[in-house]
């Protein structure tokens, strides 16, 4: 597995693959002062090789470099997430450790679930989204790609969150949410847009 971006966030992609036993070959980063991460190389070429994760936590970010790079895009499952058969998980997405993805939840591309989120019963995540440390997302919630979710948020269920908004750290969500807006609190409530 190659990735790409030498960050706090790509350590921990390192920890899963290590976890699963996945040989990781080296990384890729646009700082051309940064030469290793932990135990592995990191490389400045513009040809990228596969298969590839984009280990940047800016989902804007990492959609740039998904849609420049024509490569086979790998995906990082930690062992400790408990994973239901019947989810769909696409290209490029991480699962953390401790996270609790339940029965008929599709997840898009380069997304991020991240430590302990627990995402229930037949949400629909779209590509690019993060859901952060210890989010629940009840059932049949759909997000919309590219929105970031902060840490500790609870969405209620059936609840719709649009495309590229910000939800801050501890939002209580408990109606739809449009897109491009950041909104933050219990009750969530929009306070700009971005
Ligand atoms: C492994 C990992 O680390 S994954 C990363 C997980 N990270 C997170 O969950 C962080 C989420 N980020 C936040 O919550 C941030 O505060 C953001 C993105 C919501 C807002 O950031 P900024 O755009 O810089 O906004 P700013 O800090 O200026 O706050 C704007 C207003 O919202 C309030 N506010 C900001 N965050 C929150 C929040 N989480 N809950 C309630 N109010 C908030 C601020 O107090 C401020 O109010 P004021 O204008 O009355 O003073």
């Amino acid at each position: 597995m190659y990735l790409y971006g030498a960050s706090g966030h790509a350590k921990v992609i390192v920890d899963i693959l290590r976890a699963i036993n996945e040989p990781i070959e080296a990384l890729f980063d646009d700082n051309e002062a940064i030469h290793r991460l932990l135990d592995y190389p990191v490389l400045h070429s513009v040809e990228v090789k596969e298969p590839l994760i984009i280990s940047i936590g800016n989902n804007n970010i990492r959609k740039k470099i998904a849609e420049q790079f024509n490569v086979r895009f790998g995906k990082a499952f930690h062992p400790s997430a408990i994973i239901s058969a019947t989810t769909t998980i696409d290209e490029g997405t991480v699962v953390m450790q401790g996270a609790i993805i339940q029965t008929g939840v599709y997840i898009g591309k380069h997304c991020i679930i991240n430590t302990g989120a627990s995402v229930d019963h037949e949400c629909v995540i779209e590509d690019y989204v993060h859901i952060s440390p210890h989010c629940t997302l009840c059932g049949n919630v759909k997000v919309g790609e590219g929105t970031w979710i902060g840490a500790g948020s609870i969405v209620i269920p059936g609840v719709k969150i649009g495309k590229w908004s910000v939800l801050g750290a501890g939002s209580v969500v408990t109606k739809d949410i449009p897109d491009g807006v950041l909104a933050v609190g219990n009750r969530c409530k929009i306070i700009k847009q971005i």
